[in-house]
């Protein structure tokens, strides 16, 4: 299957890759460049915009426009012409440490947010990341912790089960936890795949209408898929090395975007592609991605 890139974004790091059905256009942020940009299928258009900080993850909101997890905490943004965006601070963060950010998240099935944090200084390797869960449009609460960066976020089709990984080399892990829809409690926490024998590092991910749960190896250039029992089902490249994050979309939901990262600082004239769009269609459909119910 070839990928085809469908934005040559050069994203630094290009991440939360969301489908808007009702503007059938996709949206995604620029973690470093401070960007949220948008891909409008038919027409091809291109519109971006500055955010006022890096933003890690994004999620429809119900009232329209979207919900952004930066650094200082959670957001309202509303895009309007000519780059012009409102932002309005929903809900400050008390981070564990100093120098940390929201990371990799979105919305359960019913409308509740969830995000990680992770320390800038990746490479310090220490266990700060925490995932929180917001809801009622005031209760930012800390829900798990000892995370180093957490990522893989999502959520089966009914809901039931969650799914969360760490990105960083000395854990490539994904876990699986029961999930009570009721009460939005994670349980039963357990390693669903473990994917340091496996090439790439787990990044962002998607579930399909089948429960498969997809996850961009970071560093291999492929993007894998998983059964619900955690089997790899199969394993799909793109042209770069660092695929980031994949979001189902396009008129039948049938196709898997793909955001990337162009890194800075080394020769890439094996991957001259690196920080663009990807589309694969792999023969699955996605579903809606559910918006944050306030
Ligand atoms: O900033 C980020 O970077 C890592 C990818 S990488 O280690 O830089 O290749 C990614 O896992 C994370 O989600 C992202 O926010």
């Amino acid at each position: 299957m070839q990928a085809e890139l469908v934005v040559d974004a050069r994203n630094a790091t290009g991440e939360s890759p969301v489908w808007r059905p009702d503007e059938q256009a996709l949206y995604w942020v620029d973690i470093p460049a401070r960007r949220l940009h948008r891909w409008h299928t038919a027409s091809g258009g291109l519109s971006a915009w500055a955010t006022p900080e890096m933003t890690g993850c994004i999620a429809p909101h119900a009232q329209g426009g979207w919900l952004a997890a930066m650094e200082s905490g959670l957001f309202h943004l509303a895009p309007g012409s000519a780059g012009a965006l409102a932002a309005q601070p929903l809900a400050v963060v008390r981070h564990a440490q100093p120098g940390m950010r929201f990371n990799d998240g979105r919305c359960d099935r019913q409308g509740r947010f969830w995000a990680g944090t992770m320390l800038l200084d990746m490479a310090a390797g220490r266990h700060a990341g925490v995932l929180y869960c917001y809801q009622n449009n005031s209760d930012l609460a800390p829900r798990l912790d000892g995370f180093i960066v957490p990522n893989g976020l999502a959520f089966s089709p009914d809901g039931r089960t969650m799914y969360l990984s760490d990105s960083h080399p000395s854990v490539q892990k994904i876990w699986a936890f029961d999930y009570d829809t009721a009460s939005g409690t994670p349980s039963r926490r357990r390693l669903f795949v473990d994917m340091a024998p496996l090439p790439g590092r787990p990044d962002g991910a998607a579930v399909d209408e089948d429960g498969g749960y997809w996850i961009c190896g970071n560093d291999a250039g492929l993007v894998h898929r998983f059964t619900p029992a955690g089997q790899l089902d199969r394993s799909l490249p793109v042209p770069v090395k660092k695929p980031a994050m994949c979001a189902f979309g396009g008129p039948g939901l049938d196709t898997l975007f793909v955001t990337s990262i162009r890194p800075d600082g080394i020769d890439l004239s094996d991957q001259p592609l690196a920080g663009g769009v990807f589309a694969l269609h792999p023969g699955v459909r996605g579903l809606p991605e559910p918006a944050f119910a306030g």
